[in-house]
């Protein structure tokens, strides 16, 4: 490629398109030989918050369709049952069994509830919620050091541009990999993507991920409770997780009723524990209609994930919902995915399958649920349907080919 035309792409590549749509050097492939040169370039778009977010004539991948919309009103408010954890556990038998039923008609009904006296240490949370100011706030090539690699769910990403061509999400998100086996894992990772200068973004969310991992265990016993196998089915099952720590931040957008922060979807994990700011924007579809959860800086929102579903031979729901955006202030919100270990196979205790019961949904790994999810299918209110369809369909002998 002759130097004058590579030093010409690279300053089309550095144009900056008014719109805040910066065209990515790092996703352009350079051809070989000129012949090749158009069909070669993979140029990404990139969502960058800082230009956009004052803007009004925002592109029309970030606009959804009417039925997605948000309702011009606020949504109402869903209330969900408050569960006391901490005293859950070590308090009385007739308090405990009041939240277990609870927990279980919240989650037969929706799957979401809140949980309070969780023991979180409340330096540790707002420690968490600065690290993400201070990082979303970083210059756009700052961030993209942890730049997530297609197929890839660990990384910073902008909106998904380049991963999907329309109806994007209005944020921007930083994920990684979280096991109690391994507790350098979210430090080390860390540091090795965004470098030294963000080891205490490391140590705060090694800390925060550790806090809870140890509160996922104890929902865990709540909710083997609740179905009647036990306290220690499922905490035995998640002792050993290889979960998700994502980190939403949702910029302030000047057209907040034809977008979203994040579409309508269930989680694809198994449980989410999520703590949001004091903005708001979290909201559940229940009984036909939107309803958002009103934030408490106190309290833990949780949910079930499709994961669990099938954990649970679908008594427990893994509920829509979606998160809206506001063109004041930005937003963000801590979510914690627990996921079981990669290739542990996915199946309810045989007490929660019979003749009334039988299986919802066939045997799976979490690694093939993710890896859909990542590289096939993007994650709606019908992932855990398409997905059972799909490896089902796989395991089927495959035709010669002729
Ligand atoms: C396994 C996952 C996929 C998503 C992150 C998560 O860890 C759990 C939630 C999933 C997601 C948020 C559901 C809505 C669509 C999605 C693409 C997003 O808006 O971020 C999903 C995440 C993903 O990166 O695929
Ligand atoms: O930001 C929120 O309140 C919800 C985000 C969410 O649903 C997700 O990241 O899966
Ligand atoms: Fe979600």
């Amino acid at each position: 490629l002759s130097s004058e035309l590579e030093s010409a792409l690279h300053s089309l590549c550095q144009l900056r398109i008014d719109l805040g749509f910066l065209i990515d050097p790092s996703f352009v492939v350079w051809p070989s030989t000129l012949g090749f040169l158009v069909q070669s370039i993979m140029v990404q778009p990139v969502f960058d918050a800082a230009v956009l977010s004052g803007r009004a004539d925002i592109p029309s991948q970030f606009i959804w369709p009417e039925g997605d919309s948000p309702t011009p009103d606020a949504a109402e408010e869903l209330h969900v049952p408050l569960i006391d954890i901490g005293g859950m556990l070590s308090g009385d038998p007739a308090a405990a069994a009041e939240v277990t039923r609870l927990v279980g008609e919240a989650c037969e009904r929706h799957g979401f509830f809140q949980v309070v006296n969780h023991g979180i240490d409340a330096e540790l949370l707002a420690d968490a919620h600065r690290c993400v100011d201070n990082f979303f706030t970083m210059p756009l090539p700052e961030k993209q050091r942890a730049l997530r690699h297609p197929g890839e769910s660990c990384g910073y990403a902008s909106s998904f541009t380049g991963r999907f061509a329309s109806k994007l999400p209005w944020k921007e998100t930083l994920s990684f990999r979280s096991c109690p086996s391994d507790p350098a894992l979210v430090v080390d990772y860390i540091v090795a993507t965004l470098g030294e200068d963000h080891r205490r973004l490391g140590e705060v969310y090694a800390r925060y991920c550790s806090e809870m991992s140890r509160l996922s265990l104890e929902i865990m016993e709540v909710l083997g409770e609740s179905l009647g196998v036990g306290r220690a089915h499922y905490r035995r099952f998640f002792e050993g997780n290889d979960s998700i720590m994502r980190l939403n931040y949702y910029p302030p957008c000047q057209r907040p009723l034809e977008t979203l922060g994040t579409g309508p979807h269930c989680d694809p994990t198994s449980l989410t524990i999520l703590h949001q700011d004091n903005v708001g924007g979290l909201q559940v579809h229940t009984e036909g209609r939107w309803r958002s959860i009103r934030p408490r800086a106190d309290a833990f929102v949780v949910n079930i994930g499709d994961t669990f579903m099938a954990l649970s031979n679908g008594r427990y729901k893994s509920c829509l919902h979606r998160a809206v955006v506001n063109s004041r202030v930005p937003r963000k919100s801590l979510a914690f995915f627990l996921c079981p270990e990669m290739d542990k196979v996915v199946a309810p205790p045989g007490t929660l399958v019979d003749a009334a019961n039988p299986r919802a949904y066939p045997d799976f790994t979490w690694r093939s649920l993710l890896d859909f999810t990542q590289k096939h299918y993007r994650a709606d209110m019908k992932t855990l349907e398409v997905f059972s369809s799909w490896i089902v369909q796989q395991q089927q002998p495959q035709p010669a080919r002729t």
